[in-house]
């Protein structure tokens, strides 16, 4: 990266998605702490926006991870096991709060509702009851369909108040997530060489794949981090793609990568699995809505 350049953020775009807004409040938080300038890049899906550091097109990516209704987003975890070299620099928690975005004059006239599938799953409750009878089709982001609203007025489109303001659209129904504290973790990924930010580390992520599919080959993997007293805070599997029934593991561990406890896990983790990687060792910061500024 040259220094004089503005920093590339790489984001799931187009603009007004909450990878938007999670990206703008790192954009914001640098700027204002370490006095560096970044610009904002949409990308169309989230494996790009990762692929984009991978090719050094840009220079940090912020994904979605998990969403406390939902569960983890798949393209992420699939994305950071198949590319080299990515590093998780840092989390940023979001709140999420939907609202039903369309031009229609009532939820009556309503036949369509597009959004990223994450957001049609944590309204799903919601749309049964007001819109039982609507089609209900995926896009690759929250803000993708917004645009096609105001011609087809029997359209809507899940996404924030604010992509609602962005694209000067009416909200027809607000805080439509099925559960109020909704909230999505986001991950900043860069290169391995990147420098540090200044946070300190107090998470680790990492994905492992197990030597043979015999019993007890998981529990031995994490008895490693029962014996030492370590604390997992996510666990999830992912198909190997290679054949089915056959899975890589990803664990989210409370403990930072250098800490004493974590060199002897890892030494211990490296014998009984068969491909091990680290995806990085990074702090965990909250946003709440006062704190977003844009
Ligand atoms: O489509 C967007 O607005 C996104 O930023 C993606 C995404 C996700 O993939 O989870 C981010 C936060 C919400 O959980 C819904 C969608």
């Amino acid at each position: 990266m040259n220094k004089c350049e503005p920093l590339a953020i790489a984001y799931l775009g187009p603009p007004g998605t909450y990878s938007e807004q999670a990206a703008s409040f790192y954009l914001n938080w640098l700027k204002s702490n370490q006095e560096i300038e970044a610009t904002l890049s949409p990308y169309p899906t989230i494996a790009k926006s990762l692929q984009a550091i991978a090719t050094e097109q840009a220079d940090i990516a912020v994904v979605p991870v998990e969403n406390s209704i939902e569960g983890s987003v798949s393209m992420t975890m699939d994305s950071l096991w198949q590319l080299e070299s990515l590093r998780i620099k840092l989390a940023l928690v979001l709140p999420i709060n939907h609202a039903l975005i369309s031009c229609a004059d009532s939820l009556d006239n309503i036949e369509t509702v597009y959004s990223h599938p994450q957001a049609l799953a944590q309204c799903q409750g919601w749309l049964a009851k007001f819109l039982p009878n609507a089609n209900l089709i995926a896009r690759n982001s929250t803000t993708e369909a917004l645009e096609g609203l105001p011609q087809a007025p029997e359209t809507a489109a899940i996404s924030s108040q604010r992509a609602a303001q962005l694209y000067n659209l009416p909200i027809l129904a607000s805080a439509i997530n099925d559960y109020p504290e909704n909230c999505t973790r986001f991950w900043l990924v860069a290169k391995e060489s990147t420098e540090n930010n200044g946070f300190n580390p107090t998470h680790t992520s990492l994905a492992f794949s197990v030597p043979a599919n015999v019993p007890g080959a998981l529990v031995k993997a994490l008895e490693v981090f029962a014996h030492l007293g370590i604390n997992l805070s996510r666990i999830e599997s992912r198909p190997t793609k290679r054949s089915l029934g056959e899975y890589l593991f990803f664990l989210d561990i409370e403990a930072a990568v250098t800490s004493p406890l974590m060199v002897s896990a890892l030494a211990e983790l490296n014998s009984c699995t068969e491909v091990l990687k680290i995806f990085g060792s990074y702090s965990v910061l909250t946003v709440n809505s006062e704190s977003k500024k844009f």
